[in-house]
């Protein structure tokens, strides 16, 4: 599934990155209505990620690649997602490690390294494959200003 094109986000900067990374995890979605994924069961996530900005920092960099894999990568592989319990919460449906709520989690993790960097750019999408029928993509801005 890696190198793939991803579905297209519009956005108003000059510079574009995109990053595959995938880890390996356990999850499963606390609801009766989940049916079969309501047991614990493992996936590999596929995972894109866009990031884009105006300015590039000291190295040249929109974003480090190295350090954009690390964030997702070493906190999430071969772990059980729902016991990550600063993102995931299996009282609270906004909070269950579905493929969407892992999605906005990647985006707001990656978000709060970009806003610690020079140049300050910004993650427009999260793609997110869960299964080799099944994806989510998320994009903070949809339908507003790139205005944070
Ligand atoms: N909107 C969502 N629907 C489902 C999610 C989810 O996160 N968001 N998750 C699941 C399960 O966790 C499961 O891992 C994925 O289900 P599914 O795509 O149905 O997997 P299958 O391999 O059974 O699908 P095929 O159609 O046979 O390929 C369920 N729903
Ligand atoms: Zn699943």
């Amino acid at each position: 599934m890696m190198q793939q094109i991803y579905p297209s986000v519009a956005h108003p900067f000059r510079y574009e990155l995109n990053k595959d990374l995938q880890f390996a995890a356990a999850h499963y979605v606390p609801s009766e209505r989940a049916g079969k994924c309501s047991r614990v069961h493992g996936h590999t996530y596929f995972v894109n990620v866009t990031i884009a900005g105006n300015q590039l920092d000291e190295t040249g960099f929109l974003a480090d690649f190295s350090a954009l894999k690390k964030i997702i990568h070493d906190r999430f592989d071969h772990s059980l997602l729902n016991e990550h319990a600063e993102f995931f919460d299996n009282e609270d449906a906004d909070r269950f490690p579905t493929t969407e709520i892992v999605a906005r989690t990647i985006c707001d993790l990656i978000q709060a390294y970009l806003d610690q960097t020079e140049n300050k750019p910004v993650c427009v999408q999260v793609f997110v494959r869960e299964t080799p029928t099944s994806y989510v993509l998320y994009r903070p801005f949809a339908g507003g200003s790139h205005e944070r």
